[in-house]
């Protein structure tokens, strides 16, 4: 066989290879032994989300301390909030991307297409608990309930992402401890296969450096940046929750780990419900490239930022989508 054809049908095997390696199944993995008294159960983990984070940009997590009642009640108390007449949701509307409460109907975001939001502040949960809905009158008790055992859990998945780096698995713990749980609960509709309205909210990636995110059935499908484009949809695993890379995590790495670009497809045998809950550093407090990770051979990629930086910036990006962390990189060349 002449070489140019071998070279040519080896790129084809190759290209058919990474194809197929991208559509194989999305990592699950049992976080049980995170906590463990014995290094080596908790490295052996480690290793598994180390990489997950690298090849995939996301996971699924079981055994992982978030009881299932938080988890039902939180899905309960979105569904009762959502079904509540208009009139009582629209007292949470407000215009300012800054409040601390926010409900919102339409797509003045760029990337929301079909569906209605509660987006609230969750850590500490008494410093914002007492501006959340009262109606439907467990709807504190309930998602504040699942709020701090996710708060506890994303502690526990960044100190074994950042170990994963080679970083002290403390090196994250104080900002997320100080820093911003950022839930956004979203209400789809069923989607009509016959009106062509698939997308319930557009690619995106989210800040902060991860979410954790519950569905009540699936529609969630992700794309890592090495994935060619191909979608892979997020299976509903029962009591797992989803687990994603942000934009901050991709600075802190310096690179090494990207932010997961996501979207929401709308079902089109049911409504859907899912609850984000975005982790990052407090809303002033600047995310940079850790130094451990800089040097000559990986020179600092990108400009420090915080989530403020980020609200600013979310009104500048309806017409055509970037990623944030996109807009924060060095040109190195
Ligand atoms: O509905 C979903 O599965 C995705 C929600 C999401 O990406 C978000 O709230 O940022
Ligand atoms: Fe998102």
């Amino acid at each position: 066989m002449p070489a140019a054809v071998s070279g040519r049908l080896l790129a084809r095997t190759m290209a058919s290879h990474h194809n197929h390696r991208q559509q194989r199944p999305l990592p699950v993995i049992n976080i049980g032994r995170l906590g463990d008294k014995d290094p080596a159960a908790r490295a052996l983990v480690v290793e598994d989300i180390a990489r997950a984070c690298r090849d995939r940009g996301c996971f699924q997590v079981i055994n992982h301390g978030v009881s299932k009642s938080a988890m039902d009640g939180a899905l309960e108390a979105a569904s009762e909030f959502f079904d509540m007449p208009a009139d009582r949701k629209a007292a949470f509307a407000c215009d300012d991307i800054r409040s601390p409460v926010r409900y919102d109907t339409s797509s003045r975001d760029g990337i929301s297409k079909a569906r209605s939001f509660l987006k609230h502040y969750a850590n500490p949960i008494e410093d914002w608990v007492d501006s959340w809905p009262t109606q439907p009158p467990t709807y504190r008790k309930k998602m504040g309930k699942y709020a701090v055992e996710v708060q506890r859990l994303s502690v526990q998945l960044t100190g074994a992402i950042v170990e994963g780096l080679g970083l002290c698995p403390m090196y994250l713990e104080e900002k997320l401890g100080a820093g911003l749980q950022f839930m956004a609960l979203n209400n789809y509709p069923q989607g009509s296969s016959r009106a062509g309205d698939t997308v319930g909210l557009a690619p995106h990636s989210d800040i902060g450096f991860i979410s954790i995110l519950l569905q009540s059935s699936p529609g969630l499908e992700v794309t890592h940046h090495d994935d060619g484009g191909i979608w892979t949809p997020v299976p509903s695993i029962p009591g797992a929750l989803h687990v994603h890379l942000g934009d901050h995590l991709e600075v802190l790495s310096n690179g090494r780990l990207r932010s997961l670009l996501h979207r929401a497809i709308l079902n089109t045998d049911e409504a859907r419900i899912s609850i984000a809950s975005i982790h990052g550093a407090a809303m002033d407090e600047k995310v940079r490239c850790a130094e451990e990770l800089v040097d000559e051979r990986h020179p600092r990629m990108y400009r420090e930022s915080s989530f403020h930086d980020f609200l600013d910036f979310l009104p500048t990006n309806v017409k055509a989508y970037r990623r944030f962390v996109e807009t924060l990189k060095i040109d190195t060349a």
